[in-house]
């Protein structure tokens, strides 16, 4: 392994300054994309050539045999001794063994039971007591909002539910603006939490159902328990037929397609939803048979790490050209940093390369007017991930989506083109300019270009569509992690902040609490004065 990074490395000091625009022959912008079940994906525009191909492709000869032990439950979360299954979420009518026990009837009759109670507060067969339920509020933080967040946002045409709100800050700010203005009598409240002892949501659950207490009688009647750990949901007077379950196997930012899922299931509706399943078991499908140089999920990893590991550009944008995944670069944050924002390989080893980029964006064109400036000129090379739909749902807009799209096009047309010295010299001239003056206005309007963006182009964003991205995603970063040797699915990199916190709580109240730095203790006698 080690001798393919380092020839990786030398082919990418050998290439200098070449242009990305001096590799296209004829049929480079054919043969550097991957297409599959009406997905396409564009890496044409980056410095992959053969030799960078043929190099990357080396690395995933340990991809295989992880991805079958994935699929077939073992235990390939090593430091928490768990599987990784969320694919069994989404092939239900699959089989799956882990310690010898087929764990599929248990995840189709939590299914089944989360379709039908869908089904039931969508039609008003569940009914909150002041009435048909109107809003639903989804308590959670991190895998446990991100996904169904994101996912409510981007299938907003499929919506036909009741409206859906999520609260996950424990910042009281954030519970307070969503429940004003709703009406407890006819708010249903989930309480969702992989291990139910989150603080974050363990406290907002807890003024939620306080705020529920003081206009129902029976508060905990329109409480809904999404968890692992079932005991825990009992314990806060959730009702067991309102209790989805599911296993440790299931990571919180994997957790989407299974019980964590209900608001979107709420908000679109269990066909729909199972349609979002459907995409996701698809792109597991083309994930577990297609070869890597024709595999979706292995060549955006494989671009990734040559952008990354070995270009050495140390974050990577997400830019989808559709509004309606505002939340997506928000969702892949999670899921690519927190799977692979590793320093240790899964033998407890040092990593003999970075791990993860840093993962950013937000949707075009906003950003076009925000921070793209610094993607065209600023001194570090961001990579840049475009999404695209085809086809948007507004069909008496359409217009509206050929600017768009005629925007992200243009937008990596412009990454790699740039403008050349002498083209804004030409431009100068053409104002009048001329001398010193010239030269300099000229500089500024310089574009280096050579700037490397890939881009997926989908059909349309539906729920099938939506469930194959992420799982392409999810893929990638299983992928990635696999390459660099990472254990992407623990996380332990968040525990010492909220230890910290429980120990810095005392401080804050004015308690003994030693053992905290002179900056720390500073700031909160400073806080402790300001609160009076
Ligand atoms: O679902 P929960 O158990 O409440 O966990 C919510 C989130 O918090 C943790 O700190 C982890 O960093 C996340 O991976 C997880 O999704």
């Amino acid at each position: 392994m080690t001798q393919i990074w380092n020839r990786l490395q030398d082919h990418r000091k050998a290439q200098g300054d070449r242009r990305i625009e001096s590799l296209f022959d004829a049929d480079r912008a054919t043969d550097y994309r991957v297409q599959a079940d009406g997905l396409t994906f564009d890496y044409s525009k980056t410095m992959i050539d053969a030799d960078a191909r043929n190099l990357l492709l080396d690395l995933v000869g340990p991809v295989a045999a992880r991805r079958d032990a994935m699929f077939a439950g073992e235990r390939i979360n090593e430091t928490e001794g768990r599987a990784v299954l969320h694919t069994a979420l989404r092939n239900l009518s699959g089989s799956v063994t882990v310690d010898g026990q087929d764990v599929m009837p248990a995840v189709r009759d939590t299914h089944a039971r989360m379709s039908d109670f869908a089904r039931r507060v969508r039609d008003g067969g569940f009914s909150g007591q002041g009435g048909r339920i109107t809003d639903v509020v989804n308590i959670g933080i991190g895998g446990s909002d991100l996904g169904p967040a994101m996912a409510v946002l981007a299938l907003a045409p499929f919506h036909d539910g009741p409206r859906t709100h999520f609260v996950s800050n424990v910042d009281g700010a954030d519970i307070a603006d969503t429940l004003k203005g709703l009406d407890p009598a006819t708010t249903l409240v989930i309480v969702a939490s992989k291990t139910f002892t989150t603080i974050e949501t363990m406290t907002n659950a807890q003024t939620a159902r306080d705020w529920m207490a003081k206009a129902v009688a029976d508060p905990g009647a329109q409480f809904v328990a999404l968890s692992s750990a079932k005991g825990k949901a009992a314990e806060f007077g959730i009702d067991e037929a309102r209790v989805f379950g599911f296993e440790d196997w299931v990571g919180g930012r994997y957790s989407v397609w299974g019980p964590i899922g209900l608001s979107l299931m709420l908000a679109v509706g269990p066909d729909a939803f199972d349609e979002f399943l459907a995409g996701g078991a698809a792109m597991d499908a083309h994930f577990r048979t297609a070869e890597p140089a024709q595999n979706l999920a292995v060549m955006l990893a494989l671009t990734g790490i040559w952008h990354h590991q070995i270009c050495g550009y140390p974050t990577r944008a997400v830019l989808p050209y559709d509004n309606r995944l505002m939340r997506l670069p928000a969702y892949l944050q999670q899921l690519e940093m927190e799977s692979n924002g590793k320093r240790v390989a899964m033998d407890g080893s040092d990593l003999p390369v970075v791990s993860g980029p840093v993962v950013w964006g937000e949707p075009g064109t906003n950003g076009q007017h925000a921070f793209y400036q610094l993607i065209h000129q600023g001194t570090m090379p961001v990579p840049c991930e475009f999404i695209l739909a085809a086809r948007g749902h507004e069909a008496d807009l359409a217009h509206h989506h050929i600017l768009l799209a005629a925007n992200c096009l243009a937008q990596s047309e412009a990454l790699m083109r740039g403008r050349s010295l002498d083209e804004a010299r030409a431009l100068m001239a053409d104002k009048g300019l001329t001398g010193a003056e010239l030269e300099r206005q000229a500089r500024h309007r310089v574009f280096p270009g050579n700037r490397p963006s890939t881009t997926l182009l989908i059909d349309q964003l539906t729920p099938f569509t939506l469930g194959q991205i992420v799982a392409l995603y999810e893929h990638r970063v299983f992928v990635e992690g696999v390459i660099l040797g990472i254990n992407s699915f623990d996380q332990w990199g968040v525990e010492l902040g909220k230890e910290l916190a429980l120990q810095v709580e005392p401080l804050l109240k004015g308690e003994d609490a030693p053992g905290h730095d002179a900056s720390t203790e500073a700031l909160a006698a400073l806080i402790r004065g300001m609160r009076g």
